[in-house]
């Protein structure tokens, strides 16, 4: 058995600058993952190498959501057909789920010949795939248990909690589905298929101690979510459902065009594009980290909005006013940038002086941003924290000016005013330390960094807790809160299916 994790994710900074590789996007990798578990469907071991080749997809929180392919394996192809044996509970197609197992198996086929490939299918595989409750909207769950949506309530929800719908039907809340699904999926597969070597993703690092492994399964992933979704966007949700929170820089689109035909000629070759030793893949991951003793907070705000027809009208704004568009991203990358410093500053200061440190996030926490710096006695070195935290402070407010100035400029609602008035009742709550609209913004979501001091025993004392009463009493906006943070493991990794509640009784 094969169990592998990769986590969801929230762009902080960088939405649509990150499209363009003169730019980078702040993305930080949430503390709610998807999980793939790979079986050989023999698990006594006895393959029937005669028998057809079966891989069966359930993925148990959706309703018929089933799916059991054919594989043919020939010397120089990879065939995977639907099988639709019982429609009742055999789901429509899934093009994301086709498509990365066909690839993969393509990809193995290249690398490792076809009779190894038959050998390691021969038993066929039941792949089960689940994501953690926070990838979906709770509403309907929680109100049927007559609980209002807290973040408590959400603890207490059964782990993998059947959305009672089809997949096609759910509310997503926007932290990355599709790419933490595909990376997750990817990477069980490649291990399980012994394309790469089983300790590939042992390492906690970032990009400068991955293993060639976990590079392999990084480009495969982003080819197969950019041929799924039939466009390559930025790749920063993939990247981060590989790498962990991040500075990213996209890599640059030509490397997988050659392979963005549904059908493959034979000339295209997946194991040479695809290799972690292609130089075209020119992506950047840099270190990042949220400070020690700080919340990202995330809300699901029920309105929506259709990212891509928000992209399609910015990028044409830009092209259709360059001078104007490219001295704004400058700005706003500029912008981008302090803030990721900043942020990254206040780690290296908890380092240097931990207690010290501490005090100031406990003094802090009790403290609207506007209060901060108004004590007229405060030692030179615990100013230096409250500057530092003041600084993260204005540039969020400086980021979320600039990005309503593009929304008002290409006539996009990137931060619509009922987002900006709900974001300043928020960010003027004591404890708060910034916010604003994740990537594409709209009225998908709102995100706020919030001081979480580590010695309060009464969470009623929290900023989260003066937040979510904020939330819970907004009526211009339908506001729930996501129980995801930071994760504090570093993307894809592989899981003892003992350690994930809930996850064995699905399988
Ligand atoms: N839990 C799942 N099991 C199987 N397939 C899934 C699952 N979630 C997503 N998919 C596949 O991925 C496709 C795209 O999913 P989705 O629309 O959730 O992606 P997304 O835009 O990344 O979502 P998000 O809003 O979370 O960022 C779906 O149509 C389906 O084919
Ligand atoms: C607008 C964009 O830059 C980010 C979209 O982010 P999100 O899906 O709204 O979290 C698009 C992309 O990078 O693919």
């Amino acid at each position: 058995m094969t169990v592998v994790s990769s986590p969801g994710k929230v762009l902080l900074a960088g939405g649509y600058l990150v499209l363009d590789p003169k730019y980078s996007g702040i993305v930080v990798s949430t503390s709610s993952r998807f999980y793939t578990v790979v079986e050989d469907k023999v698990r006594d071991g006895a393959r029937g190498s005669e028998s057809p080749i079966q891989i069966r997809v359930r993925s148990p929180q959706f309703v018929t959501a089933t799916w059991v392919y054919l594989v043919h394996v020939d010397e120089a192809a990879v065939r995977v057909e639907q099988l639709a044996d019982d429609v009742s509970t055999t789901s429509t197609k899934n093009k994301f789920v086709q498509l990365a197992i066909e690839r993969v198996l393509l990809l193995a086929l290249e690398l490792k010949g076809a009779a190894s490939l038959r050998g390691q299918l021969a038993a066929g595989y039941d792949i089960v795939i689940v994501g953690d409750n926070d990838f979906y909207s709770q509403r309907a769950q929680l109100a049927a248990r007559n609980l209002q949506p807290t973040l408590e309530n959400l603890f207490q929800l059964p782990p993998f909690l059947s959305t009672g719908v089809k997949l096609a039907e759910v509310h997503k809340t926007g932290l990355g589905s599709s790419a933490a699904l595909i990376t997750s999926l990817v990477s069980a597969l490649l291990l399980h298929l012994s394309v790469i070597p089983k300790d590939s993703f042992t390492s906690e690092g970032g990009l400068d101690s991955a293993s060639e492994g976990r590079k392999l399964a990084h480009n495969t992933a982003q080819y197969i979510h950019c041929l799924a979704q039939g466009k390559v966007g930025s790749g920063f949700d993939v990247s981060s459902a590989v790498f962990g929170s991040q500075l990213y820089t996209r890599f640059d689109p030509q490397v997988i065009q050659p392979l963005m035909e549904e059908n493959l000629g034979s000339t295209q070759s997946l194991s040479r594009i695809l290799s972690p030793l292609n130089p075209a893949w020119d992506y950047r991951v840099e270190p990042f980290k949220l400070p020690p003793q700080t919340r990202l907070m995330l809300a699901d705000v029920d309105a929506g909005s259709d990212t891509p027809s928000l992209v399609g009208k910015v990028l044409k704004w830009r092209k259709e006013n360059s001078t104007e568009a490219n001295a704004l991203w400058d700005n706003l990358d500029s912008t981008n940038k302090s803030l990721a410093k900043t942020l990254l500053k206040l780690s290296s200061l908890a380092e240097q002086n931990s207690d010290e440190y501490s005090r100031v996030v406990k003094y802090l926490a009790s403290l609207q941003s506007v209060q901060w710096l108004a004590h007229p006695a405060i030692p030179p070195n615990e100013l230096q924290v409250i500057e530092t935290f003041a600084e993260v402070h204005q540039h969020s407010e400086e980021i979320r000016a600039k990005m309503r100035d593009m929304g008002s400029r290409s006539d996009v609602p990137i931060e619509p005013p009922e987002q900006t008035e709900l974001l300043d009742a928020c960010v003027s709550v004591a404890g708060v330390i910034g916010g604003g609209v994740p990537g594409a913004g709209g009225y998908d979501a709102i995100w706020l960094l919030v001081f979480e001091p580590k010695d309060i025993v009464d969470s009623s004392q929290l900023p989260s807790s003066r937040v979510e009463a904020v939330w819970s009493s907004w009526t211009k906006l339908d506001v729930s809160p996501l129980s995801a943070k930071e994760s504090v493991a570093k993307g894809v990794r592989v899981e003892n299916i003992e350690s994930i509640k809930g996850l064995k009784e699905l399988l």
